[in-house]
């Protein structure tokens, strides 16, 4: 194995976390240590001896700090080969760097904050620290660079357990991690320079799409046990989210868990009241609002309890230990998430072992605006996600009749649901609950016509109840069959060339209409 022993380090951070630690270490090891004005400063508090990178390069550092490390005698010592440029190093008095520590300006954090300006942003960027972690990896041969301060414990570890030396694989490994770390950075400049250019229009879809997540696990399988696939999460994802969930039991999460559980989360984030949401292959099967946990889990699961067994349960409270217990003396399940639970709704949890029960904390009241993005064979689609959801002054009212207040709480209910209902999607609602739903189907009527066997399957009758519907209805057949059934109120986005024939159908049947103006379409 080709080690590489460490005798003289130069570290120059921003981040200055947890860096004095490894300088200790480096200086334990007899390391000597050149640094930059501000991490030298600090270095000196911690009491290690020292040398300002302005002593070796015998240039200061100028243009309030433009240039500090851009000199040969800087990057002559990390690029030079030591088997075969050692003359002309000798030549030129460079002395190699076996050790680079570097973190960048912290560009991203500095153009996040709403008053930036471009003159803040340009100063940001970082062009030294690049250019020396770029050079160090190269010849990671012989030097050893680190980028990420979550690295420097293994390497305090490694040069302890080695005397002072770095292996070939750590070496390549963190020289990998280094190129990822310039892209990201370089990726981060050049969205945020595009942004200045095109003013404060969002949201922002720059020429070159590059973006960067962080594997957190790879997994044992894809949709499909014959596709490999593993689990990214976003490099700052948010609390309240499947990504950054903590599992408190259970087996690891396929590919189908995070996806669907993903769904269940996001959809029980619509309600206000105690909630559950049950997802089986990724459409909800059963939604429902409760006074408490229980009686939000009883109805939804009243709703298709066929559907519910293996589904994926998210609730939008602590999980007590009573709602626990419902759900395991019921059910089998694959997946339980919600912001916490209660110690004895684990210790209920607890005897079925297989269960994933994930916790994910509180999420934030604002929805999450990220880019969606879905692959087609040799490009990608990107769009916003679809967190829009109308407001009650923003709903028109075309029919004879207009919904009373109760009738008007189902519709909503029903539209909340309907947003994370695969298209075609049909939601009947009763009070605070679905009553059936009708997902993916090729026709709205063929929706319908399934969210209404599912509640006769389900012993709920519909008479009375709202329908959601995530599109127009292109004809009124869907209305008449709807009043058939005893539907007395419909939210539908409006919009249809023949909305007029649409309205003139609800009028007849004294149906109350009501137009979101809104569509959320779902593939
Ligand atoms: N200009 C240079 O030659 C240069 N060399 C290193 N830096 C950066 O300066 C920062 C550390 O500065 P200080 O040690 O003064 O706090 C690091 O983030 C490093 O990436 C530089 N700054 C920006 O380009």
């Amino acid at each position: 194995m080709n080690m590489q022993s460490i005798k003289r380090a130069l570290i120059s951070v921003s981040d200055k976390s947890g860096v004095a630690d490894l300088a200790r270490t480096l200086h334990s090891h007899g390391v000597e240590l050149l640094s930059t004005g501000g991490t030298a400063a600090m270095l000196r508090e911690e009491g290690l001896p020292v040398t300002d990178v302005a002593e070796v390069t015998g240039f200061p550092e100028i243009m309030g700090g433009r240039v500090k490390t851009l000199h040969p005698k800087i990057h002559g010592a990390l690029l030079g080969r030591r088997d075969q440029d050692e003359a002309v190093m000798a030549e030129h008095g460079i002395e190699a760097i076996d050790l680079l520590v570097v973190n960048l300006y912290p560009f991203e954090r500095t153009v996040a904050k709403p008053d930036c300006s471009l003159e803040e942003a340009i100063e940001n960027i970082d062009i030294g620290g690049p250019a020396m972690i770029r050079a160090a990896a190269k010849n990671h041969d012989r030097v050893t660079v680190v980028v990420n301060p979550g690295d420097y414990d293994a390497l305090s570890r490694e040069l302890d357990a080695q005397q002072g030396t770095v292996s070939a694989e750590t070496r390549f490994r963190l020289a990998i991690q280094a190129y990822g770390y310039t892209a990201r950075y370089d990726t981060a400049v050049t969205a945020a320079l595009e942004r200045f250019e095109q003013g404060d229009r969002a949201p922002v879809f720059p020429n070159q799409y590059a973006a960067s997540f962080r594997k957190r696990a790879d997994m044992r399988y894809g949709e499909n046990p014959h596709q490999a696939a593993a689990f990214y999460a976003d490099l700052r994802a948010p609390a309240g989210t499947i990504t950054t969930a903590v599992q408190h039991q259970g087996k690891p999460l396929s590919y189908n868990n995070v996806a669907d559980a993903d769904a269940a989360l996001e959809c029980v984030k619509s309600f206000e009241q105690p909630a559950c949401v049950i997802v089986k292959h990724g459409n909800p099967c059963g939604v429902a609002e409760g006074q408490d946990l229980v009686a939000a889990y009883d109805a939804a699961f009243a709703t298709d309890s066929t559907s519910a067994f293996g589904g994926i349960i998210a609730f939008n409270r602590e999980v007590d230990g009573p709602t626990a217990q419902a759900i395991v003396d019921r059910q089998f399940l694959e997946v339980i998430i919600a912001p916490s639970f209660q110690a004895d709704a684990l210790e209920a949890l607890s005897g079925k072992k297989n269960v994933r029960v994930m916790a994910c904390g509180q999420w934030p009241e604002a929805p999450l605006r990220q880019h969606d993005y879905r692959r087609v064979a040799g490009g990608l689609l990107v769009q916003d996600r679809d967190v829009d959801i109308v407001s009650p002054d923003q709903l028109q009212f075309p029919t004879r009749r207009q919904p009373e207040a109760a009738e008007l709480e189902k519709l909503m209910f029903a539209w909340k649901v309907a947003r994370f209902v695969k298209s075609n999607a049909i939601v009947y609602a009763g009070e605070g609950r679905t009553l059936g739903i009708g997902a993916g189907q090729m026709s709205r009527v063929d929706s319908a016509r399934i969210a209404a066997i599912k509640a006769e399957q389900a012993g709920l009758s519909l008479t009375g109840a709202a329908m959601a519907s995530d599109a127009f209805f292109p004809f009124r057949d869907g209305i008449d069959a709807a009043a058939e059934r005893g539907v007395k109120a419909v939210i539908q986005p409006g919009g249809s060339r023949r909305d007029d024939e649409v309205i003139a159908a609800a009028d007849e049947h004294g149906i109350a209409m009501v137009f979101t103006g809104m569509r959320h379409f779902r593939h």
